[in-house]
């Protein structure tokens, strides 16, 4: 029975930016993307996301929006990763690097898709319009797309 695994991953909005974080080591690394991490056993997935957010970026945030629901496997290994996916353009704070990310605003129109995980520019078109997603990947490795399902998602 594949085991399922929770993340949080917040995409921070200010104006016309959205900030993203370069990985510095682990799972991702050398990646631009969101701020997140695992949900340890006893805290809530919103509780996760402010934690992961303010760990990585040093921005506190007390407003999450739902933006949606990422469900990922990877071929030969049993977890299934279920990213919880956050959105706020209300924040404190200044964007601080840390251990694991240095943090960097990039203007919507300039996104790095291309230095980021393959699904990203499959889904952030859903969370720069607000509207909710839901999505299911098949990786191959960590940058093959076997195959993959994206459809807007009721809010509740
Ligand atoms: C689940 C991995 C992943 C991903 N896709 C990977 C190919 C499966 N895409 C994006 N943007 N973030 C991801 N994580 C956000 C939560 C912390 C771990 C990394």
């Amino acid at each position: 029975m594949a085991k399922i695994k929770l993340y949080t991953l917040a995409l921070i909005r200010n104006d016309g930016n959205i900030l993203l974080g370069m990985k510095k080591r682990g799972f991702g690394v050398g990646r631009w993307n969101g701020f997140g991490g695992k949900v340890h056993s006893d805290e809530t997935i919103l509780e996760a996301a402010k934690r992961e957010l303010l760990e990585e970026s040093g921005l506190t945030v007390n407003e999450f929006q739902e933006a949606g629901i990422l469900k990922f496997e990877f071929l030969g290994e049993p977890e299934i990763m279920e990213v919880h996916v956050f959105t706020t353009n209300k924040y404190e704070g200044t964007p601080t690097e840390s251990e694991e990310m240095q943090p960097k605003w990039f203007p919507i129109s300039e996104v790095p898709f291309n230095d980021m995980w393959p699904d990203d520019i499959l889904w952030f078109p859903f969370l720069l319009k607000g509207q909710k997603f839901s999505g299911y990947f098949k990786f191959k490795g960590h940058s093959e797309i076997l195959d993959y399902t994206l459809e807007p998602a009721c809010s509740d």
